[in-house]
């Protein structure tokens, strides 16, 4: 800001030795804390308050060799599930989600559109790949199953990971270059695959912070943070959790408004509290038909926003 500078308050011990950091990992309530050379440490949270999750700006003091975080800095964006105890964290600030499916084992359409949703809840853009393309049947159906995510403005990207890696990096790092992107997949989609062949070295990466959080035990760390280049301007986060998705963050007359294919016709509907789901004069339903008209909303898509209404409606506790 421009003009005369208020004196600044001289800032205590504390502050003045506090240290700006990422956070690239995090097992429960501890986190890995990258600072700006690159270095890493394990940091604790300083109360309830400080809880941070992988891709938060965090100040943080250090304690011997390791860390308190003091502070977590103001989020751009969060993204989580959330199922009727709890809420879980995948990571913050987040420029795109990447949805990585496959030809086989056959995806979810109800999964994927639960994930699509909490990504446009959140503000991110998604994008989707579907990989193994080289198994051509099962690929054809899988493409065509995703004509209506193709309609509605989706970007899918066709992907062979084991097959042709290079021309699939070539593909891919146009759209991830500068950015943060969250890979998110069922199990056996190719996660492993993309971020292995994306980063190199990240399987050891991944077991040094596992190894760090969890002083030798055998477990993994929920989210962690890759650079795939050597800048630090360009990562992939991978973090499990795409099977079981509650958005019980979400109010189920909302919903609408975060399937695109829907927000599209719901401002066109007699009653202004139209639910879509039996009312006369609903714009939605009359868009309802298989085939590849512009504007048709698939039968499937209909089906999974109205067991997503029924499941957001149920009394919370
Ligand atoms: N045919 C074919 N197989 C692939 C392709 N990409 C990955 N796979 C195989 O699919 C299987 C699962 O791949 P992973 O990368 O381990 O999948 P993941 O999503 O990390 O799975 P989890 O570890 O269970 O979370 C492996 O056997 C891969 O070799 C592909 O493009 N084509
Ligand atoms: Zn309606």
């Amino acid at each position: 800001m421009a003009g005369r500078a208020r004196p600044a308050a001289r800032p205590s011990a504390a502050a003045a030795d506090q240290q700006e950091g990422l956070v690239v990992g995090s097992h429960g309530r501890h986190c890995v804390v990258e600072s700006a050379d690159g270095s890493r440490r394990i940091c604790h949270p300083r109360g309830k308050k400080s809880q941070a999750v992988v891709g938060d700006r965090v100040l943080w003091l250090a304690s011997q060799d390791e860390g308190t975080i003091e502070r977590v800095q103001e989020r751009r964006n969060l993204f989580y599930r959330q199922d009727e105890i709890r809420t879980k964290s995948f990571a913050a600030n987040l420029d795109q989600i990447l949805l990585l499916i496959a030809a086989e084992p056959e995806f979810s359409e109800q999964q994927l559109t639960r994930a699509l949703i909490a990504a446009e809840a959140a503000g991110i853009r998604p994008l989707i790949g579907l990989n193994k393309e080289d198994l051509a049947p099962a690929f054809a159906r899988a493409w065509q199953k995703l004509a209506p995510y193709r309609r509605m403005g989706y970007t899918v990207l066709p992907l062979a990971l084991t097959e042709r890696l290079q021309a699939d990096r070539d593909l891919l790092m146009p759209l991830l270059q500068g950015r943060s992107t969250l890979v998110l997949g069922p199990s056996g989609a190719g996660k492993s695959t993309l971020i292995n062949g994306l980063v190199p070295g990240a399987s050891a990466l991944t077991g040094e912070i596992s190894q760090a959080l969890n002083s030798g035990r055998h477990t993994t760390t929920t989210t962690t943070w890759y650079w795939v280049d050597e800048a630090r301007q360009t990562a992939l986060i991978d973090s499990p959790g795409f099977q079981e998705f509650g958005l019980h963050h979400i109010e189920p007359m909302q919903l609408a408004s975060l399937m695109p294919d829907l927000a599209a016709q719901a401002g066109e509907c007699k009653f202004y509290n139209c639910t879509h789901l039996h009312e006369p004069g609903c714009a939605v339903l009359a868009h309802v038909a298989s085939g590849d008209a512009p504007e048709a909303i698939s039968p499937q898509r209909h089906r999974i926003y109205g067991e997503l209404f029924e499941e957001l409606s149920q009394p919370r506790y």
